[in-house]
This record gives C-alpha cells, sequence and structure tokens, in this order.
C-alpha cells in the first residue's frame, strides 16, 4: 500500500467575516497520485490547499502530513513534506538570478553550502531550467518563470506539490510544455495536487479528480467516472472536455459523413466557447 501523504479528516473551515467555506471535507492523498482539486470559483480549493499548507488553521478537524498533525509541524518540517506553487510566478519570485532564487529554500532549511549547490542543480535539471540559471527571472516568459517557481520548491525535496492553476496566462504550447513537466515529476515520485478548472487538464493528465462544491466535496474518482455522463457535472459548474461533448453529441448517430463530422466538431467548440464566455 502507498504511504498517505496528506489526510484531511472531516475540515470545516469558517472565515471570521466570510462564512462557512469549507464544510465537513475528508480526503487522503496516497505518495505517487496526480490528483486534480476541482470546483467552481469560491467552491473553496485555495481554503483547502492553504490549510494544508498550515498557512490556516481549521475550525474543526484535523490534517496530517505524513502522520503528523501540522498544527504541530515546523515550516522545516512542512518543506520536506510539501511544496506549494502559487498561480502567478511574480508572487514568489524575489532574486536576481534562476539559480540563486533555487537556492534561497534550501538555504532557509539550513543545508549544507554543498547540499544547496547540489539540491539547485538537480532541480534545474529536473525542470529543464540548466541552461538558464544566470537568467534573471522577471525577463522570462511566464511559463519558464512558473518553471522557476516549481524548481523552487522542489529544491526542498518535498514529497508532494500543490500548484494552483499553472497553466493560467500561458499559450497551449507553454501549458502543454509545463503539464508534461509534471507528469515527469511524478513519475520520479513527487506526488502532485494540481488545482484547476481545466476539464482538458483533467482529462489528459490526472489519475484522480476531487470535486468541492460549497464547500463540500461532492466527487472523489478518476477522470473517466467523472465525465462518463453518469455525473451531471454542470450543476458544479463544470464543462467537459472538447472530447467528451463531442461523443456525447456523435452517440446514436451512424453516419460518419465528413460534413456532418465537421458540424459536430465545431458546434462542441462553439458550445464550449459560450460556456465560458
Ligand atoms: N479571506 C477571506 N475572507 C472571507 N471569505 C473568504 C476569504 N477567502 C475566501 N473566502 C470565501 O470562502 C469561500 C471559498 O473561497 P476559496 O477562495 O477557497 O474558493 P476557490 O474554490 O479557491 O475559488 P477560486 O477558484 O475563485 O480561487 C468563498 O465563499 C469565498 O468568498
Amino acid at each position: 500500500m502507498p504511504e498517505i501523504l496528506l489526510d484531511i479528516n472531516n475540515i470545516v473551515f469558517d472565515y471570521n467575516k466570510g462564512g462557512r467555506a469549507l464544510d465537513g471535507v475528508d480526503f487522503a492523498v496516497a505518495s505517487g497520485e496526480f490528483v486534480a482539486l476541482a470546483g467552481r470559483n469560491g467552491s473553496g480549493k485555495t481554503t483547502l490547499t492553504r490549510l494544508a499548507m498550515a498557512l490556516l488553521k481549521p475550525t474543526s478537524g484535523s490534517i496530517t502530513l505524513q502522520g503528523k498533525n501540522t498544527s504541530a509541524m515546523t515550516p522545516a518540517d512542512m518543506a520536506h513534506s510539501i511544496g506549494y506553487v502559487f498561480q502567478n510566478p511574480d508572487r514568489q519570485i524575489f532574486r536576481d538570478t534562476v539559480a540563486k532564487e533555487v537556492a534561497y529554500g534550501p538555504e532557509q532549511l539550513k543545508f549544507t553550502p554543498e547540499a544547496v549547490n547540489e539540491a539547485v542543480s538537480k532541480a534545474l535539471s529536473m525542470t529543464g531550467l540548466t541552461e538558464a540559471a544566470d537568467s534573471f527571472p522577471r525577463t522570462l516568459s511566464r511559463g519558464q518563470k512558473q518553471k522557476v517557481a516549481i524548481a523552487s520548491a522542489i529544491a526542498m525535496q518535498p514529497k508532494m506539490l500543490i500548484l494552483d492553476e499553472p497553466t493560467s496566462g500561458q499559450d497551449p504550447w507553454e501549458a502543454q510544455n509545463l503539464m508534461e513537466l509534471l507528469v515527469g515529476l511524478n513519475k520520479q515520485g513527487i506526488t502532485i495536487i494540481l488545482v484547476t478548472h481545466d476539464m482538458e487538464l483533467i482529462a489528459e493528465y490526472t489519475t484522480r479528480a476531487v470535486v468541492l462544491d460549497k464547500g463540500c466535496k461532492v466527487f472523489d474518482g478518476t477522470p473517466a467516472a467523472l465525465f462518463d455522463g453518469s455525473q451531471d457535472i454542470a450543476r458544479w459548474g463544470l464543462i467537459p472536455p472538447a472530447a467528451v461533448a463531442l461523443s456525447q453529441q456523435l452517440n446514436g448517430i451512424n453516419s460518419t459523413d465528413a460534413a456532418e463530422l465537421t458540424g459536430l466538431v465545431s458546434r462542441a467548440i462553439n458550445q464550449r466557447r459560450e460556456n465560458h464566455a
């Protein structure tokens, strides 16, 4: 059995002025998983990840990381278990070269200078940034900056990474490149929780989807089960991936006439555009 890394037990969280944001959420993430955390705006995703990082304290319930209650963990313990990558990489990049930026975490954790260098070169190599080691981070593209943020997190050698909408603001090529990087990190043993609104990413890259709605967990299963038509995902504010929408429209149609297929594809795409508008 893979080790349970993150265990969220019956978490309730109330903001002082905002009311109840999470209402009895349970879920556990095992080593090696690639989990999507999805849900409409305001469903509680960010609150849940901030609780997992011990940046907030639960109103009730408990969270354990590798069997240890997060309320009893030091920042250094946390950093070895879990790393966080913000949606906007500019929020976490402040040093003047990529290598120095990536070194910051290991330095804070009091790695020896040799161990810092080793951790930095490994993190740069794992994220494809070795050539960019001396670059000024602020001049990099959004996708490259996001990789710097990922390298900074993995330099502290966490077992798990939480990424909040890491592909936002990127063109499709950069987004694909970043997702392939995450798949590669996951194959190398880093457990991943990806906060996302993007159903295409969930369908293509993740192995499990957890959906929140109004502060409650409403689905926990494979992406295939989420999109197989058995769930009314629209009630949670989710839109199926284009391929699923297309296959649902094709269902029951015998003709494979090219013109008809073209029409179906463009209707599915237009429908998605309208839904996103
Ligand atoms: N600092 C805050 N003070 C008060 N209420 C808050 C605060 N942050 C979030 N909330 C409320 O808590 C609920 C959950 O918000 P949260 O940001 O966790 O959702 P989310 O799923 O991450 O949304 P989004 O996709 O828009 O980032 C919402 O009702 C939100 O208005």
